[in-house]
């Protein structure tokens, strides 16, 4: 019989920025009046600083956390700390091999950022750490675990759409500016390749995800994409617009991910113009307005129904005594729910399809000529790496 205490999940915070903030107060928010959710709650036992344990009490204040959460001032500590059941990796792209490496050797469970990391070759080392460690390991795209998405992939499967071949999707942010550049400074992570910056990784990651989740998670016999990328250079060795057209000849279908730092998807500084995401099947169309990392809207077109439109949207729910929510409790809670199941893996982001979509950023930055320097790419394993000790 089912039990009606919802499993706790106890979760340690590697690094203290703004996802870390963002992310730390969606745990705290309450399941149960925020989104209907009774069977998991989190709780927040400590976080931690690579610069000091003072920016990490800071940290815990400002989110609100419980006065029993902890404040670390090191990675390694936050790793070693027995009460902690999963580590949430929250520092740079740059940063994500070597940190989410400490943890899964320290033997916890990990949610990483994404990008997962800044190549192919450290994604498989993470995941063979994961299998041989048997613990649970996730990409935080969160997208991923939003209804919508959960939604628009259940309405392909149902066939309302029939069979999709084309699917176009675009994550542009609009930062041009007229002295050339855009308004990131050269030393900002956007744009930094010493912390694996440029738009692809950051960004156009979830115009990949569409892409993906719409079509190669669908398909029952998987079928590796040929890539084709365009690639725009930034004056900092970056890319600053990135777009690859991926195919799967054995499913005759190709999808289109775009990403700009330049262009923005929509008119509006909100990117909601639309569609973002336009997925093409050769019964009608899905089309979700941006932006693709929080979609609030889609719209089934059905050719059947002589072009008959059903809008349908959505919401991000907020925790009324919080005033908060922002729509990261949800990859959260599947977190929890995989821990409570023995999963070592989420059935909506296997490793295997993270580790594709590495290789397919991997190569369309190989094809524009986009390097990053060794400390950051290496798939050696140093727990005394800068990265770890963030003695830089
Ligand atoms: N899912 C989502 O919606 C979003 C995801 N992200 C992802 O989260 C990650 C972090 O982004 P964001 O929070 O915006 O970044 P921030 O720059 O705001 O924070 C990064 C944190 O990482 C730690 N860090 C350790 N070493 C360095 C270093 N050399 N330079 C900078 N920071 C360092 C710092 O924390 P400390 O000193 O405490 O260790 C810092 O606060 C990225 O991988 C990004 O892709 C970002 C935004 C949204
Ligand atoms: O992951 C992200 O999604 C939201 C954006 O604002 C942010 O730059 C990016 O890292």
């Amino acid at each position: 019989m089912a039990s009606n205490t919802p499993f706790t999940l106890k979760w340690g915070i590697m690094a203290t920025g703004w996802i870390a903030e963002t992310f730390t107060q969606d745990l705290l928010t309450n399941p149960a009046t925020t989104r209907d959710v009774h069977d998991v709650r989190h709780e927040v036992v400590a976080a931690a600083s690579s610069s000091s344990k003072q920016r990490a009490e800071e940290f815990l204040v400002k989110v609100k956390a419980p006065s029993s959460a902890k404040a670390y001032g090191s990675y390694h500590e936050l790793v070693a700390d027995p009460e902690i059941d999963i580590i949430y990796v929250a520092t740079p792209h740059s940063h994500h091999f070597q940190n989410a490496m400490l943890a899964l050797e320290a033997g916890k469970n990990v949610l990483c950022e994404k990008a997962l990391t800044v190549t192919a070759s450290q994604a498989r080392k993470l995941i063979d750490m994961a299998k041989k460690k048997k613990v649970f390991f996730m990409e935080a795209v969160w997208t991923r675990y939003q209804p919508i998405s959960i939604k628009v992939r259940e309405l392909i499967q149902s066939g309302v759409i029939g069979p999709v071949y084309r699917v176009v999707a675009d994550l542009s942010f609009g930062n041009d500016q007229p002295d050339g550049t855009v308004s990131f400074a050269d030393t900002h992570r956007m744009v930094n390749p010493d912390l694996a910056g440029g738009a692809l990784l950051d960004l156009g990651i979830y115009s990949l995800t569409w892409v993906f989740q719409t079509m190669y998670h669908l398909q029952k016999e998987k079928e590796k994409p040929k890539v084709v990328a365009a690639v725009q250079k930034y004056h900092t060795g970056a890319d600053e617009a990135t777009s690859i057209i991926v195919q799967w000849p054995q499913h005759k279908s190709q999808g289109i991910a775009l990403t700009s730092l330049r262009l923005a998807t929509g008119v509006d500084k909100e990117n909601t113009g639309g569609p973002a995401i336009r997925i093409q099947g050769s019964g009608g169309e899905i089309h979700v307005a941006g932006p693709a990392y929080r979609p609030l809207q889609y719209k089934v077109i059905r050719g059947d129904a002589g072009g008959k439109i059903e809008t349908v949207d959505f919401s991000i729910p907020k925790d009324p005594e919080r005033d908060w929510g922002h729509g990261m409790f949800w990859e959260a809670d599947e977190c929890a729910r995989c821990i409570r199941d023995g999963k070592k893996e989420s059935e909506s982001l296997p490793w295997e399809e993270s580790l594709v979509m590495m290789e397919v950023m991997e190569e369309a930055l190989k094809q524009g000529g986009v390097t990053y320097p060794d400390l950051i790419t290496t798939d050696v394993f140093d727990a005394q790496s800068p990265l770890n000790t963030g003695k830089r």
